[in-house]
């Protein structure tokens, strides 16, 4: 078993880098190391890994932030002898939550040194999304089309962010854009299928995917969600007023928004979802595009596609 450290050094604003250069003098076990400049790096990489040892497993780390794990499962997917673990360094680190994994560092490294020489593999599903016919791309956390992806898109955007993950803070811009931009975001009507069936859903701020129930660095979107079921979790919100979306905005945090009457859950193995304007989509908290008449977001799952390097915490429930 080769254990693989892949770093993602732009991730956290660029501050994961020196916070991976302060945590590399503590590691003890023997593993090789890949920044990778680019997401579709590990897909090469992986792929090199596997051709030059045939037969041989390896334990992949990721280290970043969410968006590096989507890279990272995106680019080890249907490799049979790969094996996830994380070391948290974003921003958000929805994923760890998700996942029942270690947010700390060093709990998250003991986790992989106990199980190095005694795996634990468990399957774990992954989302596979496209729009209008285009590749298909995975999702790990979650996708939204919405509000939630405007959100998710001016925060990358901005300078904020940047200031802010400097101190550790940087999902305090969530609420701060939130604010802003929920005084001129307009409802949208969306048809949906999920499994077949079709909906036409009016007013809608937003509707989200989910693989796991976290998104926006800690919010739970979506409780019920388990990342291992063969299923994806719709959260769809509307007819809701401006001052009720602050009230939502606090209570899920909490998991307890979807007692609200403007608050509907669905889950399904295969949706499509179309609008009559370009909505924005986010996928893993990453802008991913557009949908609208013409241009048709579809989603499915695809079951046990990747394997999470042990599995200890979920026994546990
Ligand atoms: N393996 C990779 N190598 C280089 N860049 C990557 C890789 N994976 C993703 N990226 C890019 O780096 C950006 C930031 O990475 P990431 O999402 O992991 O960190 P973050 O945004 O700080 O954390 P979080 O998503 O948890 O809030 C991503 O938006 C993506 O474009």
């Amino acid at each position: 078993m080769k254990t693989i450290f892949i770093v993602n050094p732009s991730a956290r604003n660029h501050h994961s880098l020196t916070s991976w250069e302060k945590f590399q003098k503590g590691i003890t076990i023997p593993y090789s190391l890949y920044m990778t400049e680019h997401p579709d790096d590990v897909r090469r990489i992986a792929g090199e890994l596997v051709r030059e040892n045939p037969g041989e497993s390896f334990y992949i780390i990721g280290v970043g932030g969410d968006g590096t794990m989507n890279s990272i499962i995106s680019g080890t997917a249907g490799f049979e002898n790969i094996f996830i673990g994380y070391i948290p360094g974003g921003s958000g680190n929805d994923f760890a939550r998700g996942y029942r994994w270690p947010r700390g560092k060093h709990n998250a490294y003991d986790l992989i040194r106990e199980t190095l020489h005694t795996p634990l593999p468990i399957s774990m599903d992954a989302g596979l999304f496209s729009i209008g016919g285009g590749p298909k791309h995975y999702f790990v956390n979650n996708i939204g089309v919405g509000f939630d992806a405007l959100i998710a898109r001016k925060a990358n955007e901005s300078w904020l962010k940047g200031k802010l993950n400097r101190w550790s803070l940087g999902k305090l811009i969530y609420p701060v854009i939130l604010c802003r931009e929920a005084l001129s975001f307009k409802p949208f009507r969306a048809v949906i299928e999920v499994d077949g069936v079709k909906r036409t859903l009016e007013k809608v701020w937003f509707i989200t995917v989910s693989n796991q129930p976290y998104f926006g660095g800690g919010m739970k979107i979506a409780p019920e969600a388990r990342p291992d079921d063969g299923v994806l979790d719709l959260t769809i919100v509307s007819g809701l007023s401006k001052w009720k979306l602050m009230f939502l905005f606090i209570s899920v945090f909490f998991g307890k928004h979807t007692e609200l009457k403007e608050v509907h859950t669905l889950k399904g193995r295969s949706i499509k979802m179309k609008s009559r304007k370009g909505i924005p989509v986010h996928a893993d908290g990453d802008f991913a595009g557009v949908i609208d008449e013409c241009r048709e977001l579809h989603a499915e799952v695809t079951h046990g596609s990747w394997k999470m390097l042990n599995r200890s915490r979920w026994e546990k429930c």
